[in-house]
């Protein structure tokens, strides 16, 4: 079974452009889990441009499906995680001037890091998940760093698709197989819209979850948040 996890930071992009408290982040945050989402996302940034650090805080309480928040393991970041514990942390490798994720991690060059962030997160009972492309050396790395999860950044999954070339699932579903057999679970975010996510569901084995925002809302404003998310579950089945 595939898990949608509805990423809200652009309800915050929303809210925030007006300084008030509309749309209210922790209602749209409830009412998504009781359409049927598995799983709330936010990926709070240095800067702040959508969700706040205080924003994830107040979604604590009020997250009973799946908590995974996103971001790069700054101080800030490892505090407010490790002061919160959610369900799942994503590492992100942002910098913090990228219009939004733009890579996945080395997990090579930056194995020792990873494996000390990792470790710290899981002894405190979060589940780890590394944002990363296809490349099977780094999925490779991946499972050396002690992470649980990886999640494939579909990116250029998605760009290629909409040019309608299929073709270009295949090196996500051979990275899906290698992370299974190394023993990780697989995610998979970024791009991912109402167009792309059966194809892409059927082509990746033992997908455990997708995390999904930017498409999600943008295609509510035309259909509905409640019959946007109810079409991804069935999509996902
Ligand atoms: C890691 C990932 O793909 C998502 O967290 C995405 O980066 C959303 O971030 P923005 O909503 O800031 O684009
Ligand atoms: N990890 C991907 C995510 O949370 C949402 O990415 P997008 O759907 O906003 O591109």
């Amino acid at each position: 079974m595939t898990k949608l996890s509805v990423n809200i930071n652009k309800i915050a992009t929303l809210r925030n452009s007006r300084g008030g408290n509309v749309p209210d982040l922790l209602k749209v945050a409830v009412d998504i889990q009781e359409f049927g989402a598995e799983g709330i996302t936010i990926h709070p940034r240095p800067d702040e441009r959508h969700i706040k650090y205080q924003d994830a805080y107040d979604l604590k309480p009020i997250v009973t499906t799946e908590y995974n928040i996103e971001g790069n393991p700054i101080a800030d970041f490892m505090d407010l995680v490790l002061a919160i514990k959610p369900t799942q942390v994503t590492l992100v490798p942002d910098g913090n001037d990228v219009l939004t994720s733009n890579a996945g991690w080395d997990t090579i060059t930056h194995q020792s890091f990873l494996k000390e962030v990792i470790t710290d997160f899981k002894d405190n009972g979060i589940r780890t998940s590394i944002f990363i492309d296809t490349d099977l050396k780094l999925i490779e790395g991946a499972a050396e760093t002690g992470a649980d999860r990886i999640e494939l950044y579909t990116e250029a999954f998605a760009s290629q698709y909409e040019k309608g070339n299929t073709g270009a699932v295949k090196p996500y579903t051979e990275a899906a197989l290698l992370a299974h057999d190394l023993g990780l679970g697989i995610n998979a975010g970024h791009d991912l819209n109402l167009e792309n996510i059966q194809f892409f569901k059927q082509n990746i084995p033992n997908l455990a979850e997708v995390s999904i925002g930017h498409a999600l809302i943008s295609e509510s404003l035309y259909l509905g948040l409640q019959n946007v998310v109810n079409m991804y579950l069935h999509r996902l089945q």
